[in-house]
């Protein structure tokens, strides 16, 4: 008997990354409020990337004002393990690490996974795909970088979408996510290749219709996966 399929759909998350992070906690319930699945709140510590962002005390001064929603953390911090237990216990659902800065992925997503969060696992642009394949079976998703992370705002890298094809035709039900660029315009080379959960920073945050945009993502992306269904 074959084992049942996950159900894949697609999943938008706003990067906070380019909003008026003066006011981080309304532009995060603007987002909600306009239709986000989650939160993808970029944590960067000026060693693994050379820019700062926010850590574990701002989430948790976050959460108790959006009690339901759920916070993706891309850490983007070495080493990966660090911040754990404090983003856990600050309200994080989801820790998201690079593969590149940690020594022990297993030990990590296990870490991850006893601290009572999802775990993602997410390659920068120089990464083969290929080193993914031993932990596939360990994360809940993995985080396919089209932008060298650091900034919002940077130029989408098409060159990148083999390796979501790659992912998609290897594991047909994994959460694969995509982050770096991700626009109207770059959108259904994410869906073709297989991407399921989006994450878009400036094209959101610049938008006067976050609402709008969101929803035409979400249709691409579904408009993909329903076809590639019919095809199997
Ligand atoms: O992790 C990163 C950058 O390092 C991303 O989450 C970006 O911040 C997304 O923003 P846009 O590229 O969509 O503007
Ligand atoms: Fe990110």
């Amino acid at each position: 008997m074959s084992s049942p399929r996950k159900c894949l759909s697609g999943k938008i998350g706003p990067s906070i990354l380019n909003s008026d992070l003066s006011n981080l906690a309304s532009e995060c319930q603007r987002m909600l409020d306009s239709g986000a699945d989650y939160l993808h709140l970029d944590v960067m510590d000026g060693h693994f990337v050379p820019n700062l962002t926010f850590g574990h005390p701002i989430v948790k001064c976050l959460r108790p004002k959006m009690p339901n929603a759920m916070f993706e953390m891309h850490m983007m911090v070495e080493p990966a393990e660090r911040w754990i237990e404090d983003m856990a216990a600050s309200g994080a659902n989801m820790y998201t690490f690079h593969y590149e800065a940690t020594q022990d992925v297993p030990g990590c997503v296990r870490k991850i996974k006893e601290a009572g969060m999802k775990a993602g696992i997410s390659i920068k642009p120089g990464t083969k795909v290929e080193v993914l394949d031993p932990f596939i079976d360990l994360v809940d998703t993995v985080l396919i970088m089209t932008v060298e992370p650091g900034f919002g705002g940077q130029k989408f890298m098409a060159d990148m979408m083999p390796k979501i094809e790659y992912l998609r035709e290897h594991f047909s039900d994994l959460d694969i996510g995509v982050d770096g660029g991700v626009s109207l315009d770059t959108i259904q080379m994410c869906a073709n290749a297989g991407a399921n959960m989006i994450v878009s920073g400036s094209a959101l945050m610049k938008s006067d219709n976050p609402r709008e945009v969101m929803q035409t993502l979400r249709n691409t992306v579904e408009d993909s996966i329903q076809k590639s269904q019919l095809e199997r």
